[in-house]
């Protein structure tokens, strides 16, 4: 973790088996303690960065997810939608893969659409207003991830709970499956990150770190006006 972050780090938030029990295709299995994965939230290198960072209410942080499968279902976040923003979009979020691979599974929450962004080290994906998205970690390295996002909300996780995860399960034999709880599901899309273009991002992105655009005010602004992605 720290070859991928030189400032300080606080103690993570962590997901055990137990806390995503409810979101897995094998939800029967024995609540363990075993933590999954490790979220290092709102963290910067020095207070300049700290300071811009609250004062245009956003959040840098880093998410260390380990190779594992529960059952045959790769290892992944629990997922949750984010609220509207007072313009009337959703808020949106960026990430950064920082090691290994990624698979961002996205939906809409009328789960007309859902797609899957595969991402590697350096890629930099978009989850757009509306979507709701699960980090899934399909390969045998750790994937390290940094995201930066609104500070203004409250994560959403009641539809991934109700509906025991997002509308696709990914399995190391089976690859994506359809979660059968919801109904007339449309079939995944699948996309490269380099396919997805970032307003503002896109090339400015290339060989950049995520962490470089703190204190880009006009590129990040879209992140608490989503209306400006339109
Ligand atoms: O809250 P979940 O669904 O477990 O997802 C965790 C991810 O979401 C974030 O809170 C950002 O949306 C990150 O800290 C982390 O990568």
């Amino acid at each position: 973790m720290n070859k991928f972050w030189d400032g300080p780090l606080p103690k993570p938030n962590e997901r055990t088996v137990e806390d995503m029990q409810c979101v897995l295709a094998e939800s029967s299995l024995p609540a363990e303690n075993k933590t999954l994965y490790f979220m290092y939230r709102n963290l910067s290198k020095n207070e300049e960065d700290s300071m811009w960072l609250s004062n245009n209410n956003l959040r840098f942080d880093i998410t260390v997810i380990p190779p594992g499968v529960i059952g045959d279902e790769f290892v992944k976040t629990k997922g949750h939608y984010h609220p509207e923003a007072p313009c009337g979009l959703g808020y949106p979020e960026i990430y950064q893969v920082l090691k290994g691979k990624a698979h961002f599974l996205l939906q809409k929450k009328d789960i007309l659409d859902i797609c899957v962004i595969k991402a590697e080290k350096g890629d930099i994906v978009l989850i757009k207003p509306g979507y709701g998205h699960v980090t899934i970690n399909p390969s045998d390295e750790t994937l390290v991830m940094a995201n930066i996002v609104s500070d203004n909300f409250e994560s959403e996780y009641g539809n991934y709970i109700k509906m025991h995860g997002a509308a696709y399960y990914e399995f190391k034999d089976k690859g994506f499956v359809k979660n059968l709880h919801y109904k007339n599901i449309p079939e995944i899309k699948i996309i490269n990150a380099s396919q997805c273009e970032i307003p503002g991002i896109s090339e400015k992105g290339k060989n950049k770190s995520l962490y470089s655009f703190i204190g880009e005010e006009k590129v990040l602004d879209f992140l608490n006006n989503p209306s400006l992605l339109e």
